[in-house]
Order: C-alpha cells, then sequence, then structure tokens
C-alpha cells in the first residue's frame, strides 16, 4: 500500500519533507527506481548512495532516504540507511510475515540443506501450495522455482517474496538467513516462528572481523525468534546459544541433547538412524543423503518440525521421500554408465571439503578419489591454503581450478591454494572446465571425482566478467562428448 507522508515518518521515526503523492515503492538501487518512489542511498562497502541521488531523482524518486541531506533533494535524514531500507520495505509489503509462518535457519555450514530438508517436510504436511523456501539454490513459491541470487537477498527482495507467497496462499515459509542478512538488516521486520542454528565455523571474518561477532550476529536470530528454537549442542557456538537463549532445545549426539541422534549406519544410498524426541519416543528416520553433517541437518529440521506441531509419522515418510538438494552431494547421472560416480557439492570451506571428500571416501570403497576444488576470491583468503592441505590429505589426486574469482587474479588464488597443498598429487589446472575434463579421463570405474565448491550455481564470476558455468552440466556435457 503506498505510504503517505505521515506514515513515512512514523516508520523511519524521523521528519520526512511534504510529499506530491504517497510513496509506491523504495530501492537502494538507483537504476530501479520507479517514478514516486523512495530511494535508499546506501553507503555501501565499495560506493557511495549519496553518488547516485541525480540518477535517482532522473528516474522519478519523490523523496531520497540517507544518512546525510542530500543537496537539492527532499530527503528524510535517518541514523541508518540500512535500517529505513527495510523498515519503508516491510511496511510497503503490509508486513507479510505476520501472516505467515516463517522458519529462520542459520549457520556457517548446512543452512541450505536443512531449509530443503524442512520445506519437504512442509511440503509433505500441508501441500506444496502452502509452502515456500528462500535459500542460496532457489527461491520457490508452491509449485514455482526460480534461481536465487544470494542467499538472503536485501530487505526490498525479502519482503517482495515474503508477500508474493502470502497473496499466492503460502502459509508457511522456509527463509535461509545468513549472517550478513542479519548484520545488513536484510531480514528486520520479519516475524520468525521458529529458528534452526546448524553450527559455526571459522567464514565470513572479513565481514565481522572475529568469531564472537560472528556468533553475536547469529545469535540475534535466536533472540527474536519467539517460538521453538533449536541449536545443534554437537557444535561449541551451538552448544553457548542453547545456554544463553532462554526456551531453546539442543540437538545432536550429545547426551543432553533434547532431539538426540544415535545409531547411524548407511544403507546403499540411504542412512537410518534414530532420533529421540521429548514428546514423541525415539523415530528410526531414513534418509536419502549420506554423511553425519546430513545427519545433523535433517535431526533439525525434524526437531523444529515436531516442536512446531508436526505428527511424527508425517515426519518420518517426509524425510524418507524428499528429493536430491541442488548441488549438494549431487550425483551426476550421466557417469554411472561408465561405472564411477561423478559429487558436485558446495563445500567451500576447509570444513565443508572435509566432510564432502570422507562421505565420498566411503562412497568410493576401493575406488581413486579424484577432487576438483578452488576458493573465491573477494572472500576470506585465510581458508585458501586450509582446503589445499584438506584435498591433499584425503583425495588421491587434487585438482586446483578456478572458483569464483571475482575481481581476483585466478593464479594468485590458486597459489595460495596450492601452497597448502601437497604438490606430489596436486595440480593446478585455471580452466573450470579443462580441469573437470581432466578428472574425468583419470577416472576408471570404481572411482569418485568430487567437483567443489559451486554446487548448484550457473554463473561463474571472473575477473573479465560473469559466464555460465553450472557443473553438473559441464559434466554431462563433458561425459557426453
Ligand atoms: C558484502 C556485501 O554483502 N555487499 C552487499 C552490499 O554491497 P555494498 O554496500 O558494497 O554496495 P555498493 O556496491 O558499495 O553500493 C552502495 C549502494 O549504491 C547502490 N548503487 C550502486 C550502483 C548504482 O548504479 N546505483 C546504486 O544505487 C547500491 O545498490 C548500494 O545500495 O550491499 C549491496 C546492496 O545493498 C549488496 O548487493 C551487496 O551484496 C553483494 C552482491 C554480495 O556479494 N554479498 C554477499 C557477500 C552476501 O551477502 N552473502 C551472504 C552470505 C552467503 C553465505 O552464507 O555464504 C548472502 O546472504 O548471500
Ligand atoms: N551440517 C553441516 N555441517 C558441516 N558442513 C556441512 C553441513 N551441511 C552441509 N555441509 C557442507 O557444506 C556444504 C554447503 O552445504 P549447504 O549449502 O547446506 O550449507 P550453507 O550453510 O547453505 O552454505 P552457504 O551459506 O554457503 O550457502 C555442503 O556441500 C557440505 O559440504
Amino acid at each position: 500500500m503506498p505510504l503517505d507522508q505521515q506514515t513515512v515518518a512514523r516508520v523511519l521515526g524521523v521528519d520526512v519533507p511534504p510529499l506530491p503523492a504517497p510513496i509506491v515503492a523504495v530501492t537502494h538501487d538507483s537504476r530501479a527506481v520507479v517514478p514516486g518512489g523512495a530511494f535508499v542511498a546506501i553507503n555501501g562497502f565499495t560506493s557511495r548512495g549519496a553518488d547516485f541521488v541525480p540518477q535517482a531523482l532522473e528516474k522519478g524518486a519523490a523523496l531520497i532516504v540517507a544518512e546525510e541531506p542530500a543537496d537539492g533533494a527532499p530527503t528524510a535524514v535517518v541514523p541508518s540507511d540500512r535500517v529505513a531500507l527495510a523498515a519503508l520495505a516491510t511496511e510497503l509489503a503490509g508486513h507479510p510475515s505476520h501472516d505467515l509462518t516463517v522458519y529462520g535457519i542459520t549457520g556457517t555450514n548446512g543452512k541450505t540443506t536443512s531449509s530443503y530438508v524442512l520445506h519437504a517436510i512442509l511440503s509433505a504436511a500441508y501441500g506444496e501450495q502452502a509452502t515456500g523456501l528462500m535459500t542460496t539454490a532457489e527461491i520457490i513459491v508452491g509449485s514455482e522455482h526460480e534461481a536465487a541470487i544470494r542467499t538472503t537477498g536485501e530487505a526490498t527482495q525479502v519482503q517482495a517474496n515474503l508477500a508474493r507467497m502470502r497473496d499466492a496462499g503460502v502459509q508457511h515459509v522456509v527463509l535461509e538467513t545468513s549472517s550478513h542478512g542479519i548484520h545488513l538488516h536484510r531480514v528486520d521486520g520479519t516475524r520468525y516462528a521458529a529458528a534452526l542454528f546448524t553450527n559455526l565455523t571459522r567464514d565470513h571474518l572479513d565481514l565481522h572481523g572475529t568469531m564472537e561477532d560472528y556468533y553475536l550476529t547469529k545469535r540475534r536470530l535466536f533472540e527474536w525468534t519467539a517460538g521453538p528454537k533449536l541449536a545443534n549442542v554437537d557444535d561449541d557456538w551451538g552448544r553457548r546459544l542453547v545456554g544463553e537463549i532462554e526456551g531453546s532445545l539442543g540437538f545432536g549426539t550429545a547426551d543432553d541433547a533434547a532431539y538426540r541422534i544415535s545409531g547411524e549406519r548407511t544403507e546403499g544410498t540411504s542412512t537410518v538412524f534414530e532420533l529421540d524426541t521429548p514428546g514423541h519416543g525415539r523415530l528410526t528416520l531414513t534418509i536419502p543423503l549420506l554423511g553425519d553433517y546430513n545427519v545433523h541437518n535433517v535431526a533439525g529440521a525434524a526437531g523444529i518440525a515436531l516442536e512446531m506441531g508436526m505428527p511424527p509419522e508425517t515426519l518420518v515418510s517426509a524425510v524418507r521421500e524428499m528429493a536430491q538438494v541442488p548441488g549438494r552431494f549431487e550425483r551426476v547421472p550421466a557417469a554411472v554408465d561408465r561405472g564411477f560416480e561423478v559429487v558436485v557439492d558446495y563445500a567451500h570451506t576447509d570444513v565443508g571439503l572435509r566432510l564432502v571428500l570422507e562421505v565420498a571416501r566411503e562412497v568410493a570403497a576401493g575406488g581413486r578419489l579424484i577432487c576438483v576444488y578452488g576458493a573465491a576470491g573477494a572472500r576470506d583468503a585465510a581458508k585458501r591454503p586450509k582446503m589445499g592441505a584438506v584435498a591433499s590429505e584425503l583425495a588421491d589426486s587434487a585438482i586446483v581450478t578456478t572458483d569464483d574469482a571475482y575481481h581476483e587474479d585466478p593464479q594468485q588464488i590458486a597459489d595460495e591454494v596450492f601452497a597448502g597443498a601437497d604438490p606430489a598429487n596436486t595440480q593446478v589446472v585455471l580452466d573450470r572446465r579443462a580441469a573437470i575434463a581432466a578428472a574425468l579421463a583419470e577416472a576408471r570405474p570404481g572411482d569418485v571425482v568430487v567437483v567443489a565448491g559451486k554446487g548448484h550455481e550457473r554463473v561463474q564470476h571472473l575477473p573479465t566478467g560473469d559466464v555460465p558455468f553450472h557443473d553438473v552440466t559441464v559434466v554431462t556435457e563433458l561425459l557426453q562428448a
């Protein structure tokens, strides 16, 4: 609903200049301004929103919102540009989270997988049309799927997607909530009904500086959530969270976990485990996913579902029937004819890489394990040599290649990765397609090739520009060629 001057002033908590007409839209991007809309000029990491005010005015902006007055433009001066953006976006969208049940999932690793698992459980219980999902991989509204750009979009996108879901009749929404999302106020104005914390390991220190700050940022999701809150108590930070936030429960293998995992075993391509629950006794869950970490991902999602009142029978059948998660230990069908396995996985930290290679080693049984991987540019560089060390330790043959280099030199990144690797089993092939081709050429029946780092992604960000690249598609093309 358009916002008149009085409403804008109330929402922002500051004086607002007279408006020619109620504000119809809000954006932080001058290129996306519509006539009669508000432009929030954000002081960014790389540029100043203030520099784009003339463009916003040219496009018909009726109001500028900024931390500093903009010369010659009607400006509402606010204490925080990003807080203001979220407040206006939420008001314009009509506070959609108040009409929805929103499940927030945070943590360093496992957010996307846990989100898909919870979405699958909710879809089984309430029907596909009643559920929605916002993750790194996709945005799902009922039966419509679209590729996502980021884990947690800007507040304008979050609120617009929630509104879209509400208007389409969706009732239950799983919202993957990154620490960037929390820190940069992208989820302000979202009311969470339940929250899940998967774990915390070193990542994103370029934004947070310290692990303590990273933790405190994620903790805010639990502070905001009145309903059920579950954290992984096998993780020290998760344990701390349960201790600090009243009403939160633990899940994991630890004896004191409210939702306790035990008896994990692999049966073919499935994993079976027991989940002791506070309200429904012991459940046996069979999941089409491999690896300890996926047992944790399912246990957390299952705990949240049960805490929210899901019948246990629905949960048990939902996780058994759930589909593969895009780009998470995704097996490429075209490889099966050749007698080996190619697995595409989103692991992009040393911790993630270790986990996926350990599972792949089990799948390989007596075969060789070949790993193609790289590290992203413009992100925490300290993990690069660690990834090199992990790949050399766990794979028989490792090929360092280019991930998303962004503005960084791919050779420089590869050198930093290689510095931690064992040269005896590691080579560098910078071109990602050529690296994958080299790995496939090496593979023999019984081997497992892991292509790590990009998972579901369909674009590679290079210093020379963005190019289409989807690991599963490239592997399939190379195998069919
Ligand atoms: C580090 C980070 O999060 N950066 C975000 C930040 O960028 P920024 O502050 O540097 O923006 P900027 O480029 O300096 O521009 C400043 C302002 O000018 C505006 N502008 C810019 C150009 C123009 O022509 N007109 C205009 O109005 C921009 O829209 C922006 O509002 O604000 C921008 C707009 O608000 C975001 O798009 C941008 O996300 C970038 C694309 C990004 O890559 N973010 C990643 C790191 C991210 O958020 N990842 C998390 C975590 C994923 C995980 O868990 O691993 C995620 O949730 O996806
Ligand atoms: N619970 C977990 N603990 C540790 N590692 C995990 C866990 N779940 C998944 N992983 C590893 O991390 C990779 C990414 O998984 P997933 O996409 O579910 O996490 P994410 O938190 O969404 O990541 P991102 O924030 O980067 O989008 C997986 O491919 C796997 O290697």
